[in-house]
């Protein structure tokens, strides 16, 4: 583990500390270069876009740009550690965004003191980027931060921590209820948490079909009812009419548990008291609700995803936020809506259900990649991702009016 712990400090800082860089796109070797990128000849663009800012898409990298904005106030599971420390997460997210979907990124960790202060910050400088994402915002501010932003900013506006888990989720549990031949319709579900990534996954499960008075969630005073006068607004749209109290009390005869809280807070014991062949989706970051190895040893019938990259079944939205606004920035969509984000779970679905490739079999370590108890879900260094998740939703903002511009010609058509 110390091991581990100094591999990953090394891996930051060494060759040169940090994970990103910027490149040039154009030649600046001399004097004639350097008169067409700066002095006189950067003028033309400036009255181009002055004239007309759509050519801004035209003559800047704008639409190919992505900003991963955070407050560093619920940074992974480590909580709230403030926007210096949140750094090595946002670069991590601009390496996935170029890694795996091509879109440059850059981080942005912004101090403030108010929370209209943060949208006002995050407002000002939308214009430069072709899409914002936010990232690691605690609840309940996160919701209020992400509605006014989609106000008053002219490109899409996405939580990752909300949106991008909520598809993953969705797409796995639909997948791992299909394996087990269980329906989300009548699916028990215990949601372990009651902030930004529970309230929009149990939001999406719910349009994709599971009964809301089937859901237990809770935070960290206990299962949220409709006795609790202490609910904010989002967590009040969750309270069970119910006498149960204890996770004990909800999680027996669960069909489901959905982790987004914490690490270790389901118990073996708790593990054992679910209906037959459950499903657990244990997506703490970096430390699950419960370890892979403590769930199978428990119980042979188990299925268990983690949010981590060394475990089988990754449910984590870096399958989702590369590739979703891949598709919105390539239609220039005004917004990433409901829609999109469908079509994107669908998409996500589908794509484990087809033979994988034998590098992305190696890639992943694995022997074999079926679909499966083990292989719910696609890997995230699976190649086709990029082109079904962009395609599926670069469509559906067609197909929903949010497009700005038409789908390209064979819009990544070929995979
Ligand atoms: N795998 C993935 O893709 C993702 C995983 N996550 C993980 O989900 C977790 C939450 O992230 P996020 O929603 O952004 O953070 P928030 O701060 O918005 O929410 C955290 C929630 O966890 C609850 N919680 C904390 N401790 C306990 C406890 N002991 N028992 C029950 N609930 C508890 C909090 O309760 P209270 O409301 O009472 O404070 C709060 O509702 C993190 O671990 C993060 O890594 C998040 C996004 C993506
Ligand atoms: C994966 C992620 O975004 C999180 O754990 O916060
Ligand atoms: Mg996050």
């Amino acid at each position: 583990m110390t091991d581990f712990r100094q591999q990953a400090l090394d891996y930051h800082e060494f060759p040169t500390p940090g994970k990103i860089s910027i490149e040039l796109t154009k030649p600046a070797a001399t004097s004639k270069d350097l008169a067409l990128a700066y002095s006189p000849g950067v003028a033309e663009p400036v009255r181009a876009i002055a004239e007309n800012p759509d050519d801004v898409y035209r003559y800047t990298a704008k639409g190919n740009m992505v900003a991963v904005i955070s407050n560093g106030t619920a940074i992974l599971g480590l909580g709230n550690l403030g926007p210096l420390a949140s750094k090595p997460v946002m670069e991590g997210k601009a390496l996935l965004f170029k890694r795996f979907a091509g879109l440059d990124s850059i981080d942005i960790e912004v101090k403030h003191r108010t929370t209209q202060d943060f949208i006002n910050t995050v407002a000002n400088i939308a214009d430069t980027f072709g899409g914002i994402n936010l990232e690691d915002i605690k609840a309940p501010e996160c919701f209020e931060i992400e509605q006014a932003l989609i106000e008053r900013c002219n490109v899409p506006v996405f939580h990752d921590d909300q949106h991008g888990t909520a598809i993953v989720t969705a797409a796995g549990l639909l997948n791992a209820l299909e394996i087990r031949e269980k329906d989300l319709s009548t699916a028990r579900i215990v949601c372990m948490g009651a902030g930004a990534a529970a309230i929009a996954c149990m939001e999406l499960l719910i349009k994709c079909g599971a009964q809301r008075e089937n859901i237990y969630m809770l935070d960290s005073k206990g299962v949220i009812h409709t006795r609790r006068d202490d609910l904010n607004q989002y967590k009040q749209l969750f309270a069970n009419n119910t006498d149960k109290r204890t996770l004990q009390q909800v999680i027996t005869g669960a069909d489901v548990f959905i982790g987004v809280s914490g690490p270790d807070l389901l118990g073996a014991d708790d593990l054992a008291l679910m209906a037959d062949n459950p499903v657990v989706f244990a997506c703490s970051n970096p430390d699950p609700e419960i370890r892979p190895e403590l769930a199978k040893a428990t119980r042979s019938d188990v299925i268990i995803a983690t949010g981590r990259s060394d475990y089988p079944n990754q449910v984590n939205n870096v399958l989702c936020f590369p590739f979703i606004f891949r598709g919105a920035l390539d239609v220039r969509a005004s917004a990433i809506n409901d829609e999109m984000k469908l079509a994107a779970v669908d998409a996500i679905r589908q794509l484990a259900k087809e033979p994988v490739s034998a590098e992305v079999i190696q890639a992943a370590g694995a022997d074999s990649l079926e679909f499966g108890p083990d292989y719910i879900i696609p890997k995230p260094i699976d190649p086709r991702l990029c082109s079904r998740v962009a395609r599926a939703v670069a469509m559906a903002a067609v197909e929903s009016g949010v497009a700005r511009i038409e789908l390209p010609a064979n819009y990544m058509q070929d995979a």
